[in-house]
């Protein structure tokens, strides 16, 4: 049995999807009546989203201090799928909230025969629960979580994971990801996977999806509609 269906791991995910379901219901249904009523596609939508980020970051994301916008069962099983098929041992995670996704790579990593993920997260609350989810599903040996911006807590990961980067998963401001991608970019092994949930950023896209930047990339159609994005590095 892998790690992700150990009644531990499995009843944790199953309570985490439950939780995250109603701290975060009734704001997704509002979202998606005010992109209904202004006749909005989800990317212009993501693009209000980006100008509000650009004005203020930490406002925006403290805001969701008690929301888990965590990923979908469905895509988190892939997650799980994609770290198996990559023999990935060392990941970065951009955008912990609480630790659902984490739990998913993480469980990946210990059916890897071992590993290390570090992610990162701006909001104290979210990191102090994820890492007692972590620990919740045994998994704390695995995985560090960095408090605080990404852009200065992920700068040595590949350093810090002792090897280049075998997979990074994107979850965080939607407005960093070129950013942050850049910052790890130098530390990718060749054939390393990034995947961006919520990949919604014109000039992410556009990096990702022109092959001379060193990526064959494609949107998934897991979740369709939310943006996202799978690409490896093919340099
Ligand atoms: C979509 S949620 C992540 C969900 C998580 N991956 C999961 O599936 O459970 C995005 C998170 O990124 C965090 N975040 C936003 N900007 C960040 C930054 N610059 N550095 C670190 N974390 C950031 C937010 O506080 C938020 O909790």
């Amino acid at each position: 049995m892998d790690t992700l269906h150990t009644d531990i791991v499995a009843q944790l995910l199953e309570r985490l999807h439950r939780e995250a379901h109603a701290a975060d219901h009734a704001h997704f249904e509002k979202v998606m009546a005010e992109i209904e009523t202004s006749g909005q596609t989800a990317e212009q939508w993501a693009e209000t989203l980006l100008v509000e980020e650009k004005a203020g970051l930490r406002p925006v994301y403290q805001g969701y201090a008690e929301h888990f916008l965590s990923v979908t069962p469905d895509y988190g099983q892939f997650l799980y799928a994609m770290a198996r098929a990559s023999r990935a041992t060392r990941i970065v995670e951009f955008g912990t909230s609480m630790g659902v996704s984490t739990v998913y790579l993480a469980a990946a990593l210990r059916d890897n025969g071992g590993g290390r993920l570090i992610g990162s997260e701006l909001e104290p609350g979210k990191v102090s629960r994820a890492r007692g989810h972590i620990e919740a599903a045994g998994l704390s040996d695995l995985v560090e979580i960095r408090e605080g911006d990404a852009r200065e807590t992920l700068a040595d990961a590949g350093t810090a994971l002792g090897g280049p980067i075998d997979l990074v998963l994107l979850d965080g401001a939607f407005s960093l990801y070129l950013p942050v991608l850049r910052l790890l970019e130098p530390q990718l092994r060749p054939g390393a996977v990034v995947l961006g949930e919520n990949a919604f950023d014109p000039e992410y896209q556009a990096h990702v999806r022109d092959p001379a930047n060193g990526y064959r990339s494609q949107t998934l159609a897991i979740d369709e509609g939310r943006g996202n994005e799978f690409s490896v590095r093919t340099k």
